[in-house]
């Protein structure tokens, strides 16, 4: 056996200063005490446990001595194999992965509550709906669908929106999107569709895009996606930020009331903050500038106590309503206008706690649509049905096995009890002999409650013959597309187009881009021109024949984002470039006419450590200007002397930052100093561009984007 040499005594180093202690110092807040430190043979640093540092242990409870250092059979000589303590770290280190979610692999997540304000108990006997004033705690990820679990947070994509209720009567599930109508209608189409959309299979790209050849290929021939390609090409697909977004359950589901009677109802979130999107040039950069822009924004939020909102609406209706539709509700790739079935508003939900541990709680979270409670039912939908069987059968491999509810953020916050054992993972002791029911020794875990428990809404069970058959009902794919289209106002129907073309101009393959340009034939002749324009089409190709006659509905402006847009600075962003020599009272005034409007302010210097005010005043920065681009902000304000104004007129970032800023429509304020700025980036001024003394015109103009702006700055098709 090798004789280790023991080490040289240590030298104390507490008390002395320490050089490694700078990144610390940098970093904001309070450094924590220092921990009683020594140094090993090879100089490497050791911190003792002691006062409020507990022992460091392996995973069975042993204290390790040395947490730096492999047992070696000599100082220089070969590591043993012994080395229990080196073993089991680098052992459940080579594990720490779990597969990512099939689809919706990145996401953010935050705790909070549900607050019903209206209570239902006209239709359904779910306590969480019945129970004014009562808070339900709640579990929300938001996430994107195609790409992968470290890919970037501001693609164009549909967002998943996924709450779980943690309700008395069991947890609930609203596993929705951020778009109220989904690309196929039967379940069995959905890993075709997730294989077409993500990277392709030969080469491994594109991540997290919806524009390449496989995904356009797939929806050139699967009209029923029309719809959704209309709402997944408009800016809803590149929100602002995850609390800016609206949600939506896409499905018919029921409520069932105390006599077993249904009401059918659709589930929407509606954002307190409004809806609000980037434009495409500003999402794509973001994606430079920060990648976790999304995330990182929810979390500022969140832990300055920012906390998002949102109102749960209700569209309630019967089944002789339905019949009357002039389209099927249980197909989900059709809406129910706002206007034929307005929402009735039941409550709010608060997200106020991030969570303490990402991988525990946001990567464990396990949604499934089939999760509902007493009062609760689902419709036919055959995409919800497929969804019913999907979720937990995915979530046994990827969280390993049949025990994962057990996990905190997966238990139901009530009693649950059942005879289910065993398994992978099992964390629960259950006693006794008795595994199984009806039983008559001793105690058991639960029997039924036919009087509490869940019940199906009794309805008969279809009207035709068995079969693989699509219902006629679902055949009219482009009525509603329009719909859409058509309600949108002109600067959003631009935006459109322009994605379309963008997406399809990455196509390879000129059959493909032709065909998709057919299909939206049906949907407006104009809008097909401005695409096969943009594409530089010589001649509009044919449209595919219709299964339906395509039918005009009434427009409905509740589809629109512009329209539904609040004008308001709360929860946005403003920030203000300053260096040496800016004028700290315009600073200062416009900091405080941002922060009252409810803006957060970041000032950003060329410099990290700040820029020295007039008056001699030190302003320490939150954010370095080449690492801080304007695409961050909602509005922004240059303040600058003219002799910094001069010089950054010659740095790309400070001219890149203002002309961005203008061809993002956002308000720029600013001062004699930046108008070199400006000027070096060919800005014309305009409305929205304001003197920085002017701080009540800066907030007007900011609290909205500069629309009348747009065509000065990009050609749409
Ligand atoms: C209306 C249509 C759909 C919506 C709104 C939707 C929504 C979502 C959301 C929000 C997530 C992420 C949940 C989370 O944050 O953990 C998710 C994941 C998933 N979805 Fe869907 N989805 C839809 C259709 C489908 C269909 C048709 C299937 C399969 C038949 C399916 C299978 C899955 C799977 C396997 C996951 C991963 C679940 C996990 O690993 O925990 N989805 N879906």
């Amino acid at each position: 056996m090798a004789v280790r040499k023991q080490p040289r005594k240590s030298t104390s180093t507490r008390g002395k200063k320490a050089t490694r202690g700078n990144a610390a110092e940098r970093s904001p807040g309070k450094r924590p005490a220092a921990a009683r430190e020594a140094r090993g043979n090879g100089g490497e640093l050791h911190q003792h446990a002691g006062g409020a540092d507990a022992t460091v242990t392996t995973n069975q409870g042993v204290a390790i001595a040395d947490n730096q250092n492999s047992l070696r059979a000599s100082p220089r000589g070969p590591t043993l194999l012994e080395d229990f303590v080196l073993r089991e770290k680098i052992t459940h280190f080579d594990h720490e992965r779990i597969p990512e979610r099939i689809v919706h692999a990145r996401g953010s997540g935050a705790h909070g509550y549900f607050e019903l304000t209206k209570s239902l108990s006209r239709y359904t006997t779910a306590r969480l709906f019945t129970e004014v004033g009562a808070r339900t705690p709640v579990f929300t990820r938001i996430s994107t669908v195609a790409g992968g679990a470290g890919s970037v947070d501001t693609p164009r994509d549909v967002r998943g929106f996924a709450v779980k209720f943690y309700t008395q009567e069991g947890n609930f599930d609203l596993v929705g999107n951020n778009i109220p109508v989904f690309f196929i209608q039967d379940a069995i189409k959905f890993p075709d569709f997730v294989h077409a959309v993500k990277m392709e299979p030969d080469r491994a790209f594109p991540q997290a895009a919806s524009a390449h050849d496989t995904f356009w290929d797939f929806i050139s021939l699967t009209p029923e996606s029309m719809h959704m390609i209309m709402w997944a090409m408009s800016d809803r697909a590149i929100p602002r930020s995850l609390r800016m977004i609206e949600g939506f359950g896409i499905h018919s589901f029921r409520l069932l009331d105390a006599k077993g009677r249904s009401t059918f109802c659709k589930f929407h979130w509606r954002p307190r903050l409004g809806l609000q999107s980037t434009v495409w040039d500003e999402a794509v950069k973001l994606q430079g500038a920060d990648n976790d822009f999304h995330r990182r924004d929810l979390f500022e939020a969140i832990t300055a106590g920012n906390f998002p909102e949102w109102d749960l609406g209700l569209q309630l209706f019967t089944e002789e309503q339905a019949a009357g539709f002039p389209f099927d509700h249980l197909d989900p790739t059709k809406i129910i206008p706002e206007e034929t079935v307005p929402l009735t508003i039941v409550g709010r939900m608060v997200l106020d706690r991030w969570p303490d541990n990402f991988f525990a709680e946001t990567e464990q979270v396990a949604f499934c649509p089939a999760n509902v409670v007493p009062g609760i039912d689902f419709s036919n939908d055959p995409l919800l049905q497929g969804r019913l069987f999907s979720y937990l059968d995915t979530q046994l491999s990827r969280l390993g096995g049949p025990n994962f509810h057990q996990l905190p953020i997966n238990a139901p916050k009530c009693p649950f009890a059942n005879h289910q054992r065993d398994g992978h993972m099992q964390m629960r002791v259950p006693k006794g002999r008795v595994n199984y029911e009806p039983s008559s020794l001793e105690r058991t875990d639960g029997r039924e409650d036919p009087a509490k428990g869940f019940r199906s809404f009794a309805e008969p069970a279809g009207d035709g013959a068995k079969g693989r058959i699509r219902a006629e009902s679902f055949a009219d794919h482009y009525s509603q597309a329009r719909l859409f289209y058509r309600s949108q106002t002109e600067i959003e129907q631009a935006h459109i187009a322009f994605a379309l073309v963008f997406e399809l101009s990455k196509v390879e393959t000129a059959h493909v881009r032709a065909a998709i340009v057919g299909h939206l034939r049906h949907i407006d002749g104009d809008l097909a021109r401005r695409v096969a324009d943009g594409l530089g089409l010589d001649a509009l190709p044919p449209a595919p024949k219709a299964a339906a006659p395509v039918i005009d509905m009434p427009p409905s402006p509740a589809l629109q984002i512009i329209g539904k847009m609040k004008k308001t600075l709360e929860g946005r962003a403003v920030g203000i470039l300053v260096d040496d020599g800016s004028n700290a009272a315009t600073i200062n005034a416009l900091r405080k006419a941002a922060e009252d409007a409810g803006a957060m302010v970041k000032i950003v210097a060329p410099k990290i450590g700040g820029a020295m005010l007039s008056g001699r005043r030190k302003l320490p920065a939150d954010g370095q200007l080449a690492g801080t681009p304007s695409v961050v902000f909602d509005a922004v304000a240059l303040v600058l002397s003219r002799d910094a104004g001069a010089y950054l007129a010659q740095e790309a970032a400070a001219v890149d930052w203002v002309r961005d800023a203008f061809g993002h429509l956002k308000a720029i304020a600013c001062d004699e100093g930046a108008r070199a700025v400006l000027a070096a980036a060919g800005i014309e001024p305009d409305a929205g561009v304001v003197d920085a003394g002017d701080t009540g015109k800066f907030i007007k103009a900011a609290m909205t984007r500069q629309w009348a702006r747009e065509p000065q700055v990009r050609t749409l098709p």
